[in-house]
């Protein structure tokens, strides 16, 4: 069972990805070896000299620390503990080997439950991105019990692929790739080189038992292909133990399992803003809808003139045009309701010095934002929005 059962692909095209790598390729019975994250690394080098950004998602703190003490405990808290001791070497492990500068990135998915951090994480990661850094995440295990416990950085690599808004998920793994069952228990396990939709029959096919060092195994990697096909991201399962592999990922051959999106990224996110529930509306001007519905620009607090609603950072809004009360479309806000009160029909250089903090110069960035097109509608926040004292001009 490896690589060569799988015939070779084109990958899709891509410019950013995410590249999950699992414990089994970055450690050994007696902690962290480079054996195999070495090629991984050549890749993420090439990939950054043509002009493509990487986000890696890197397993291996538990096998890391386990290098470090005689661990003896299994349960859920010496592996915390584990975690702990080895994540500064799995960081400078990296950093050995990609010529990038590296950067240490610890999440949970309650992090990106939340609108607040999930905006925060991203704002972080892009800028990470914009300084050519490579950031290096892996789940922030002190607190993520649940995720150690599903062994999950498969379906957390999913979540940021979306945050980032990545073309790719790249997971490589101990193994070629999707095998019709178990490919250690069963001979007869074929190889799938091509997945379209990944179906519940799919998810039970796939073992949920790990290699010895893995969390997961095959069912953890189909559900967050599952997750990234929904927001228009294919997945590749590759064997990241094979040079060849992986030598030839950056020749933008796969030879592995692609799992296809699910349909067009940009619609999926643009479906999820359109259907949101809103939690609030901001009234713009006549400039600002130009500058929205002909130039494609963010919006600016310069352009809005009144706010309602009690909104949150990361809150779905309705724009609407003052002119002739209809929405204009739908973003995430950048600021809080209150925020916005304050620095409405103000220049965005003076956001910090009126709020004294600066999340970016746009009330709701464009790549946040869903324009509603000709047939635009009523807006929805007279009747939803509006309470006694809560509309203010701004
Ligand atoms: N249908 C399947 N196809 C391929 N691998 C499978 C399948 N079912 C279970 N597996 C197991 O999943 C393992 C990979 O998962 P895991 O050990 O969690 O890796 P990682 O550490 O890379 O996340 C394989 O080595 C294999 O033993
Ligand atoms: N956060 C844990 C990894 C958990 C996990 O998902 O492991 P794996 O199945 O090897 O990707 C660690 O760094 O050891």
């Amino acid at each position: 069972m490896n690589a060569s059962d799988f015939t070779s692909q084109p990958l899709p095209p891509w410019r950013r990805a995410v590249l999950k790598v699992g414990s089994s390729l970055v450690a050994g019975e007696s902690g962290l070896d480079p054996t195999h994250a070495k090629a991984l690394a050549g890749f993420i080098d090439a990939a950054s000299a043509q002009g493509r950004e990487v986000v890696l998602v890197s397993s291996g703190a538990v096998a890391a620390g386990r290098g470090r003490v005689d661990a003896s405990g299994s349960g859920l808290v010496p592996k915390q503990a584990m975690a702990a001791l080895g994540q500064a070497s799995l960081i400078g492990f990296w950093q050995r080997l990609v010529g990038l500068p590296v950067a240490q990135v610890l999440l949970s998915h309650d992090d990106l439950r939340n609108r607040r951090r999930y905006l925060n994480a991203r704002a972080t990661l892009r800028e990470l991105l914009r300084l050519r850094a490579l950031p290096v995440v892996n789940e922030n295990d002190t607190v993520a019990v649940d995720e150690l416990k599903l062994g999950d950085n498969d379906n957390l690599a999913a979540a940021v692929a979306s945050l980032v808004d990545a073309d790719l998920l790249l997971i490589a793994t101990d193994i070629g790739g999707l095998y019709s069952a178990h490919p250690q228990r069963e001979p007869a396990a074929r190889p799938i080189t091509r997945v379209e939709r990944v179906t519940d029959e799919l998810v039970a096919m796939a073992g949920g038992d790990a290699g010895a060092l893995g969390t997961g195994g095959m069912r953890t990697k189909l559900e967050a292909a599952a997750k990234a096909a929904t927001a228009g991201i294919a997945t590749a399962l590759f064997c990241g133990r094979d040079p060849d592999v992986v030598t030839a990922l950056c020749e933008d051959r796969l030879c592995g399992t692609l799992v296809s999106a699910g349909g067009d990224r940009l619609r999926a996110r643009k479906q999820w803003l359109r259907h949101a529930p809103g939690a609030g509306a901001l009234f713009v001007d006549q400039g600002a809808a130009d500058a929205l519905q002909v130039r494609g620009a963010s919006l600016l607090p310069g352009g809005v003139v009144r706010v309602i609603g009690d909104f949150r950072r990361g809150d779905v809004v309705e724009i609407v045009a003052e002119s002739d009360q209809l929405a204009l479309g739908r973003g995430l806000a950048q600021y809080a309701a209150d925020e916005i009160r304050r620095i409405a029909r103000r220049r965005s250089h003076d956001i910090e010095s009126m709020l004294g903090f600066r999340y970016g110069e746009s009330v709701v960035h464009r790549d946040d934002l869903v324009l509603l097109g000709p047939r635009r509608e009523p807006a929805l926040h007279e009747s939803r929005h509006r309470q006694p004292g809560q509309e203010n001009d701004a």
